[in-house]
C-alpha cells in the first residue's frame, strides 16, 4: 500500500552543532527551531515483494548511487524495526526552491519516516517518529512537530530518550523568517562534515557547550513569554558562537561570503533604526533574518536593496507533518 506525507523543513534558532555519537545520530546539546512553511517535502512510499533493491525517485528523476544509498541504509533501519524484508519505490518531491539553498533533509527524513512507518505497518507518531527520522538526519527529528520545537539530547547511551518535542503550536505566535539568498562560492561543507571535524580540532568548542543551556533557558523563556527581542537577541549570538566554534577549528573553517557579511550589517542597521531584525545563518553563506510580521515588508525591501541578495523567501512558522490522501 502506498502511503504520502508531508513535512516541512526547519530553522534552528539555538544550534545543533556537534554529535555524542555519530552512528546514533546524538546530539552534544539541545536545539530549539521553528518549522516553516513554505518549504516542505512530499514523499510517498510502497513497499512491494517483487522488488529486487530500493528505487528513490526525486523531483521525477531516478537517483542512483549514493542517493539511493543514503535511503537505503534508513529503510534498512524501518525494515529492522517493523520485522519485515521487503523493498520499496520512494517517490520525493521538495517544495524548497533550489535557490533557497535549503537543506532539504530534514523536511525529507522527517517525510520519509513517516511516510516508511505508515506504509510498512509501523503506527508511530510524536516521540516515536521523532526518534526514528533522526537516524535519518537529526535536524529531521525537529520537523516531525510544527510551530516552535526543541530536541532534547537525552542521556541514555542508546538514545531512546533523544527525541523532539513542540514547545509552542504555530498558530500561536506569528514570526516572519524571511530566507536571504546570496551567492553561493565556494564548495558547500556539509553541516554533517563540519560538525564532526569541529568536535574534533575546534579550541571554542567547550565554550560553545559551557553557555548553551543559558541560551537554551533564554530562548524558552522568550518564546513562552513571546518576547521578541528577548529571543532575537539571543538566536542571534547563538548563531555567531557555533560560526566562531568554525573559526577555532583545525584547519579552520568558514561558511560566509562577502554578500553574507552584506546582510548582518544590513540586519544591525535596521536595528540601529529602530526596527527589530536578528539574522541566523546554517552550515552555508544564506542568511535568516527573523522580525514580527508588523515590520516583515520593511524588512523584506531593504534585504532586496542589497545588491549581493539574489532573492528573499518569506516564511512564517508553519504545521508538523501530515498524511496525504490514503
Ligand atoms: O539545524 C541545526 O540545528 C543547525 C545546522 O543546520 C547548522 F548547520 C546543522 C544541521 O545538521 P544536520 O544536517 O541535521 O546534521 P546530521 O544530523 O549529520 O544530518
Amino acid at each position: 500500500m502506498k502511503i504520502t506525507a508531508r513535512a516541512h523543513t526547519n530553522i534552528a534558532l539555538i544550534k545543533y552543532w556537534g554529535k555524542r555519537d555519530e552512528q546514533l545520530f546524538l546530539p552534544m546539546n539541545n536545539s530549539i527551531s521553528i518549522t516553516l512553511d513554505q518549504f516542505y517535502t512530499t514523499t510517498s512510499v510502497a513497499f512491494r515483494d517483487d522488488l529486487k533493491a530500493d528505487s528513490f525517485i526525486l523531483n521525477g528523476i531516478e537517483m542512483g548511487g549514493h542517493e539511493v544509498d543514503k535511503i537505503s541504509r534508513f529503510l534498512d533501519l524501518i525494515r529492522q524495526t517493523a520485522g519485515r524484508n521487503e523493498y520499496a519505490i520512494i517517490d520525493s518531491v521538495n517544495n524548497v526552491p533550489t535557490a533557497a539553498g535549503f537543506a532539504s533533509s530534514a523536511s525529507g527524513f522527517a517525510a520519509l519516516a513517516a511516510a516508511s512507518t505508515k506504509a510498512i505497518g509501523l503506527d508511530y507518531s510524536g516521540s516515536d517518529l521523532s526518534r526514528i527520522a533522526r537516524f535519518g538526519s537529526g535536524s529531521a527529528c525537529r520537523s516531525i512537530y510544527g510551530g516552535y520545537v526543541e530536541w532534547n539530547k537525552g542521556v541514555r547511551v542508546d538514545g531512546t530518550d533523544s527525541y523532539a518535542m513542540q514547545i509552542l503550536e504555530e498558530s500561536k505566535w506569528d514570526l516572519s523568517i524571511l530566507s536571504v539568498m546570496v551567492e553561493a562560492r565556494q564548495k558547500k561543507v556539509l553541516s554533517r562534515e563540519g560538525m564532526t571535524h569541529t568536535v574534533k580540532t575546534s579550541d571554542f568548542y567547550s565554550g560553545w557547550l559551557e553557555t548553551i543551556d543559558a541560551d537554551l533557558n533564554l530562548a524558552r523563556e522568550a518564546i513562552h513569554g513571546r518576547d521578541f527581542e528577548k529571543l532575537g537577541t539571543v538566536l542571534e549570538r547563538n548563531a555567531l558562537k557555533m560560526h566562531a566554534t568554525m573559526l577555532g577549528a583545525n584547519p579552520p573553517f568558514f561558511y560566509w561570503t562577502g554578500a553574507t557579511l552584506d546582510v548582518m550589517h544590513t540586519v544591525q542597521e535596521l536595528r540601529d533604526s529602530g526596527i527589530q531584525a536578528y539574522f541566523t545563518i546554517d552550515a552555508g553563506p544564506n542568511v535568516k533574518v527573523i522580525c514580527q510580521p508588523k515590520d516583515e515588508m520593511a524588512v523584506k525591501e531593504r534585504m532586496q536593496q542589497i545588491q549581493t541578495v539574489r532573492e528573499v523567501f518569506v516564511c512564517h512558522p508553519g504545521p508538523g507533518v501530515s498524511y496525504i490522501g490514503e
